[in-house]
């Protein structure tokens, strides 16, 4: 990593289709470099290794935010003393305030300063602010579009009430605290356990289990046959199927759940097409 010639600069959080015409900027020996404000929940912490085969560098904002354009450019070269790259997008600030854009690299930099132009979905320019939006909304369709892979949580085993499988259906619960939820409700997923290499299609449940003790869960089912997670799951969104609902009886929610249990079948088997 200290080897490299080029680095791109961000949060990264998405790690959505824009990002991504950054990394391809950065040829063969590339870092990434993270500012890690805080508040990343779309892809936390060292999970954003999934998404680019680069190296990456995590750097807390709070020391670099006071730096003035020529310090943070000579903060870079001491952690990169090859450097002869550095790739931002069109919007990147930096610095004191924020004060400083691509112009004050280029001005003080004495290598190249790639900058990116605005990537766009269908008109509408990408970024991981809107990535949460409509993942809080439950338009599940328009973040995946944004980010260009499934969105996807993922975290340690926890116990469940204990009666999903006597009396509904056995389901894969996790605590994934560290990432923004989605909508509360139910959606056709795609879910790896443990280590495996294999995504099992299946249907899965996040909120408040309003119909019978009110706790949060974020629960899977898996649909291809009974399996045993032993200590992690990790649960791609790919559609949504329905609000979050309370039932008068749990019988009713079985019936519903049977419903949900069909209806993912035919999403991700229209995914397959
Ligand atoms: C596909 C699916 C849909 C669900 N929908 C609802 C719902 O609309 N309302 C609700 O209160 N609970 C819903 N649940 C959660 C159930 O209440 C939960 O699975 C049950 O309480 C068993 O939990 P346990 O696995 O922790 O024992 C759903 C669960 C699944 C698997
Ligand atoms: N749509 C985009 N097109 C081109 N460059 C982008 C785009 N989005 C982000 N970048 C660049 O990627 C780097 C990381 O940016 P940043 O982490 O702020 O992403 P973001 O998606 O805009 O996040 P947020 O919505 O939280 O501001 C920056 O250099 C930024 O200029």
């Amino acid at each position: 990593m200290r080897d490299s010639t080029a680095i791109a600069i961000g949060g990264f959080d998405g790690m959505h289709i824009g990002h991504q015409h950054l990394f391809r900027e950065l040829g063969e020996r590339g870092t990434i470099v993270v500012i890690e404000t805080g508040y990343a929940n779309l892809t936390p912490k060292k999970e954003r290794e999934n998404y680019s085969h680069y190296p990456i560098l995590y750097i807390e904002l709070e020391d670099i935010r006071h730096l003035e354009a020529d310090e943070f450019i000579s903060f870079l070269k001491e952690k990169f003393t090859k450097l002869q790259k550095i790739v931002v997008g069109y919007d990147f600030h930096f610095g004191k305030d924020r004060k400083y854009s691509f112009d004050d690299l280029r001005e003080l930099f004495d290598g190249e300063v790639k900058v990116v132009d605005e990537v766009s979905y269908e008109g509408d320019s990408i970024h991981s602010h809107k990535i949460r939006t409509k993942i809080k909304i439950g338009d599940i369709k328009g973040a995946n579009d944004f980010l260009g892979h499934n969105y996807t949580i993922n975290g340690p085993l926890v116990a469940g009430q204990g009666i999903g499988k006597k009396e509904f259906v056995a389901t894969i619960n996790i605590d994934a605290r560290e990432y923004l939820t989605p909508k509360e409700g139910v959606y056709a997923t795609l879910t790896r356990i443990d280590d495996d290499e294999h995504f099992h299609p299946s249907v899965s449940f996040i909120g408040h289990r309003v119909t019978t003790d009110g706790s949060f869960a974020v629960e899977s089912h898996i649909l291809d046959g009974e399996v045993l997670c032993r200590d992690r799951a990790r649960i791609s969104f790919v559609s949504h199927l329905r609000d979050n609902k309370k039932f008068n009886t749990k019988a009713e929610l079985k019936k519903a759940i049977e419903c949900d249990i069909e209806e993912a079948y035919k999403r991700l088997k229209l995914l397959q097409l």
